[in-house]
C-alpha cells in the first residue's frame, strides 16, 4: 500500500492494536489474528502487532494494512520497541504496511541510530516508519531523521514523559498544532469518548490496544470496579 492510501485509510478512524506477550493468555498468532479478524469486523481499518508471525498471521487473515513491531528487551538500554536493525530485518521479511519502532531521544542498543534504522527500512522497502514517542523533543527528533508518522504509545512509559492514568491528551493537542507529519494517539484510550476527543484534537488516526484486545485487563477494571 503506498503512503497516500494508507493515511487516507486511516485518516480519522480506528486502528486496533492486538497484541499478547508470551507471558499473556491470549499469546499465539492464531488467537492474535482472530482477535484482529473480530476488530476488523468491529470497524477497524488497520492493526498494529507485535512480531513478524503475529504480522503474516494478521495480513492473512485479515487483508487490512498492518502496522508491526518487536518487542525485545536488551541489557544496554531501555529501548525495547523494534529496538536494532535485527528487528526491522525480521518484520521486512513479512511486509508490513508500517514499521512502529522506539524513536525516543534514548540511546539504542549496540550504538545504533534511529536515523539508520529509518533510512534502511525506507531504502529497502515501501514500508513507511511510525515513530513511537513520549515528548515533543522525541517528537522533533524523530521527524528530522524522516519518518512518516508520529504515534503517543509511549508517553508515560519514559522517565521524561508524565504518568497519566488516562490518555496524554496535552501531548497530542500540541503535537498536532506543530506537527508537519501525522499525529497519530495512542496510549490508555480507554473510552469512545477518550479516541473522539483525540480526533477533536486533531489527531489523524488513534490506536486503541488494552481497552479492546486485552480481556485480562478488561476484566480487572470490572471487577475493580464493583468493589469501589
Ligand atoms: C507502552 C507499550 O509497550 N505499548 C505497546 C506498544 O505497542 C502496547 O502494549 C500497547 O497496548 C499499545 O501501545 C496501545 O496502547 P493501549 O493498550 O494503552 O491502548
Amino acid at each position: 500500500m503506498d503512503k497516500q492510501s494508507f493515511f487516507k485509510t486511516i485518516h480519522k478512524k480506528l486502528i486496533v492494536s492486538c497484541q499478547a506477550l508470551e507471558n499473556e493468555p491470549l499469546h499465539g498468532s492464531d488467537i492474535m489474528a482472530k482477535m484482529a479478524q473480530a476488530a476488523k469486523e468491529g470497524g477497524a481499518v488497520a492493526i498494529r502487532s507485535n512480531s513478524a508471525q503475529d504480522v503474516a498471521a494478521i495480513k492473512k487473515q485479515t487483508g487490512l494494512p498492518v502496522i508491526g513491531l518487536v518487542k525485545r528487551d536488551y541489557p544496554d538500554s531501555e529501548v525495547f520497541i523494534t529496538a536494532t536493525l535485527k528487528e526491522v530485518k525480521e518484520l521486512l521479511e513479512v511486509e508490513p504496511a508500517v514499521i512502529a519502532l522506539d524513536a525516543t531521544i534514548r540511546n539504542r542498543p549496540n550504538g545504533e541510530t534511529l536515523d539508520d534504522l529509518v533510512r534502511y527500512i525506507h531504502e529497502n522497502s515501501n514500508t513507511l516508519v511510525m515513530a513511537d514517542i513520549a515528548t515533543k523533543k522525541d517528537a522533533e527528533y524523530a521527524t528530522s531523521c524522516g519518518v512518516d508518522m508520529i504515534s503517543t504509545t509511549l508517553s508515560g512509559y519514559t522517565a521524561d514523559s508524565p504518568k497519566l492514568e488516562g490518555p496524554d491528551f496535552q501531548l497530542v493537542e500540541e503535537l498536532c498544532k506543530t506537527s508537519r507529519i501525522p499525529v497519530i494517539a495512542e496510549g490508555r484510550i480507554n473510552t469512545p469518548q477518550d479516541a473522539k476527543k483525540m480526533l477533536e484534537l486533531g489527531a489523524w488516526s488513534i490506536v486503541v490496544g488494552s481497552a479492546i484486545t486485552r480481556p485480562q485487563l478488561i476484566t480487572k477494571s470490572f471487577a475493580e470496579g464493583i468493589e469501589k
